[in-house]
């Protein structure tokens, strides 16, 4: 079974520690959130995990084959339209150009992007829009690992809960890993399996909640009650100072 392996990583930029013996694994199949303040490293750890950092110290073991990642800013590419900025990663795959368009369209279309928005360029789109592209762009290419750095940060209620939606089929049919960040406690207890709280200065991961119930079968008022439990945590008061 594919795992992410992390053990006694510890980080600094400079002589700032960022992170500090950080130690977790994810299995296939599992969803888990790291949440903690802003500046307190959540980025930066996954940046070091998606290999997008060089490491310092300790040890990342990825037996995932295939990984994505997708940003809170949408990070597409400018010259290129809205189809070939999601087909993009498919290219890569050694996927040919009328399946890598055919695949495009069909999840641009899941996620309520418009035919006459195919053509368009990434200046020509709303935020929500962009945030679409680089959804769809990830998603495309159906990664078993999937990075997230809080990418549903800018998008309205609506959007938001459809995007969820979408990850939520995709974790109920197995079929996706996922690391993600958040600053809200909402989305991290509708979509983990696991929550880390991550205490900054410098971060080290102090408590972790398990949710046992199905993602899909978690209505609002589950959410509701065990994000209140969550707030009166002593880990979560304190990391996130809310007294
Ligand atoms: N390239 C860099 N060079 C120097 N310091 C950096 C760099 N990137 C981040 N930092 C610092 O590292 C610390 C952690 O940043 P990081 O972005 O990982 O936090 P975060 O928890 O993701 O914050 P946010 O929730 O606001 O995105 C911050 O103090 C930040 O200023």
């Amino acid at each position: 079974m594919a795992r992410l392996k992390v053990e006694h990583l510890t980080f600094s930029f400079g002589y700032k520690t960022i992170l500090e013996d950080i130690s977790f694994e994810i299995h296939e199949g599992e969803v888990v959130s790291v949440v903690g303040p802003s500046g307190g490293g959540k980025t930066t750890l996954l940046r070091l995990c998606a290999g997008l950092l060089d490491r310092q110290e300790g040890t990342i073991e990825n037996s995932f084959k295939t990984q994505s990642i997708a940003f809170q800013d949408p990070r597409l590419l400018p010259w290129k339209n809205v189809l070939d900025n999601i087909a993009f990663g498919l290219k890569a795959q050694g996927v040919s150009k009328k399946e890598r368009i055919k695949r495009a369209q069909e999840i641009a279309l899941q996620f309520d992007l418009e035919e006459d928005d195919f053509e368009k360029f990434p200046k020509e789109l709303s935020g929500g829009m962009s945030q679409r592209v680089s959804f769809a762009r990830a998603l495309v290419t159906q990664p078993e690992l999937l990075f997230l750095d809080e990418p549903f940060s800018a998008l309205d209620i609506g959007l938001k809960r459809e995007l969820q939606n979408h990850l939520i089929e995709l974790i109920t049919k197995k079929e996706i890993t996922i690391f993600f960040i958040t600053h809200d406690l909402m989305e991290a207890v509708r979509l983990s399996d696991k929550i880390f709280v991550l205490e900054p200065d410098p971060g080290r991961i102090v408590k972790t909640f398990t949710l046992d119930i199905p993602q899909s079968k978690r209505d609002d008022s589950y959410v509701y009650s065990e994000t209140a439990k969550l707030l009166k945590d002593p880990y979560i008061i304190e990391t996130f100072e809310l007294e």
